[in-house]
């Protein structure tokens, strides 16, 4: 597996009860959503896998280097639930700029920079400063500027939420497009968004996993009956106990 958390205890401070427990956890191949009710831990797991932070118990490995090493970072992008727009700074700018932190050299990080803003459709708006974006191609932004450094794996923490449908739409066909060679980790409240789409889904509860697998095995906890639109939402809320809406 590519990415494994391996027996993870985390919690916010040395002396408060653990967000996660003794968690394990191996990132499948193509693109994975991440549902789980608020608090149940989705950031604090994708910070883990972005090495963000770190365990203070038990292992994150990507191919079997740990994620404090440099080697791990290069190979994994995350993008936080809010995306800064900078100051004067345009959409390639603030790409490059995100590839030069990530030890890339000015040339490199400006030449990926279009590479990455072309994988998510937004190269005609690279000279648009990032302030004058809207909410979604902001989004598109945040999605550019965690692969510009060339990512194996791409940790998205909830980055559909607020979008309207239209962008909801662009957004899923960017990602759709992104499978083959990124594997793609990505929170959601929406339980019906990317169902279709995405290969897996795991479902964290009070920091414990309770469904990790393919998308048809976890429509298939939908009680018998369900109607073919709400499969997801009723999947969830069997498997979560959890109003899928709440
Ligand atoms: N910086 C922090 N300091 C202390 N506790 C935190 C911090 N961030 C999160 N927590 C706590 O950790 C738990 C898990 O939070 P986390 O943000 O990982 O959940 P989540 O599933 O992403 O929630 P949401 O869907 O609301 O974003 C919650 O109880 C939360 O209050």
């Amino acid at each position: 597996m590519p990415l494994e958390l391996s027996s993870c205890t985390y919690s916010y401070r040395p002396w408060s009860a653990p967000v996660l427990s003794s968690l394990d956890y191996s990132l499948a191949p193509g693109l994975t959503i991440l549902l789980g009710p608020n608090g149940a831990g989705k950031s604090t797991l994708l910070r883990l896998a972005a090495a963000v932070t770190y365990p203070r118990t038990g292992t994150v490995t990507y191919e079997g280097t740990c994620s404090r090493s440099r080697a791990y970072r290069a190979s994994v992008g995350w993008m936080p639930q809010q995306i800064t727009a900078m100051a004067g700074l345009t959409a390639r700018e603030q790409v490059a700029y995100s590839g030069w932190l990530k030890g890339m050299n000015k040339r490199e990080a400006w030449d990926s920079a279009a590479q990455a803003l072309s994988r998510v459709d937004l190269l005609p708006q690279a000279d648009i400063r990032t302030k004058q974006l809207s909410g979604g191609q902001l989004r598109r932004v945040g999605v550019a500027s965690a692969l510009v450094h060339g990512v194996r794996v791409l940790l998205l923490d909830e980055p559909t939420a607020g979008l309207d449908p239209r962008q909801r739409r662009v957004f899923r066909d960017v990602l759709a497009s992104f499978a083959d060679d990124v594997h793609v980790l990505l929170s959601t409240h929406d339980v019906t968004d990317l169902a279709e789409e995405c290969d897996q889904v795991t479902v964290l509860d009070a920091g414990r996993i309770v469904f990790t697998g393919e998308t048809h095995d976890f429509l298939g906890h939908a009680p018998a009956g369900t109607t073919p639109g709400r499969l997801a939402e009723a999947a969830y809320s069997a498997l979560s106990d959890t109003d899928a809406y709440l």
